[in-house]
């Protein structure tokens, strides 16, 4: 089992010490998380005691559990941007997932499928010991990032997705596809960057944390690939031109663990997604990219 760290007297004095100095929110979560606290955790003791709540050790564990806020998604039976009218086939708050219908028309579906297949190449990693390009067993499928030079389609579509979660348009990263084979699956894990690890420094740099995922499905899958949600039972089955929406970032710089997502393996056919991760700010590309 997981054991916390407690948050006793004396942390509680070296908070408040460092609350009344004027010291950054963020330099005070690191140090917490440095000594093994929780990021959830930190932040949400973090704010309780800048409002001058008492935070007793017995209610950090309940004090993890993320605050849900307002959502950022339009609320509504039909969601409109310029081009489209989505109708809302579900939805969920905690956590906060929504189901969209009619977001692409077949058409586009086809189109980006198009793009797809000339641009998608195996996902892998360089493998630490050898340097040689492995296939990562989490993620068996083959992808490629797109954006509006790529084709028309891909900024129209771009455009629609603001419009739709009402999160600016430079905040989102590229869109990603995705194409899975039978066999293929995308074992469960969070979109977001865990922040208490080195290596998500250099993303967290490009636009701060993931705070919502949409991925657009562009085609039928003839058995199996439906995106689950293992901590709340929830299993989304892909139908062309839907989209699923789902968000993990609040005011407080939270992220929501409920988020915990997989791709299922295709069993039969193939599976087609196109994938919009959003940060909370303005998306940087890469020196190499601009
Ligand atoms: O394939 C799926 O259904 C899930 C994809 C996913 O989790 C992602 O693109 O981040
Ligand atoms: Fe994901």
């Amino acid at each position: 089992m997981q054991s916390f760290p407690q948050f006793d007297e004396s942390w509680k004095n070296w908070l408040d010490e460092n609350i009344r100095r004027g010291c950054s929110h963020q330099s005070m979560i690191d140090a917490m998380v440095a000594n093994a606290f929780d990021p959830n955790t930190a932040h949400s003791i973090l704010s309780r005691r800048i409002a001058g709540e008492e935070v007793d050790a017995a209610a950090v564990s309940s004090s993890a559990s993320y605050v849900y806020g307002k959502q950022m998604l339009p609320q509504g039976p039909v969601i409109k941007a310029n081009d489209c009218r989505a109708r809302v086939l579900f939805s969920s708050s905690q956590p906060v997932v929504a189901l969209l219908g009619d977001v692409l028309t077949e058409e586009e579906c086809e189109r980006l499928i198009e793009i797809g297949r000339q641009s998608v190449k195996q996902s892998a990693v360089v493998d630490p010991a050898s340097g040689a390009e492995i296939i990562i067993r989490e993620r068996t499928s083959q992808g490629a990032f797109v954006n509006g030079s790529v084709d028309p389609l891909v900024a129209k579509i771009d455009r629609r997705l603001a419009e739709l979660t009402n999160i600016p348009l430079e905040n989102g990263e590229d869109l990603h596809l995705l194409r899975y084979g039978i066999g293929g699956e995308y074992r469960p894990h969070f979109d977001y960057f865990p922040e208490e690890l080195a290596g998500s420094r250099h993303h967290l740099q490009r636009g701060g944390q993931r705070i919502a995922t949409v991925i657009l499905y562009l085609n039928e899958v003839e058995l199996g690939g439906e995106t689950t949600f293992p901590n709340v039972g929830l299993s989304v089955r892909p139908q062309r031109g839907s989209a699923l929406y789902f968000e993990y970032g609040n005011e407080l710089g939270q992220v929501d663990p409920k988020t915990l997502h997989a791709g299922n393996p295709v069993e039969q056919g193939e599976k087609w997604i196109a994938t919009k991760w959003i940060r909370r700010s303005r998306f940087q590309p890469l020196p190499q990219d601009a």
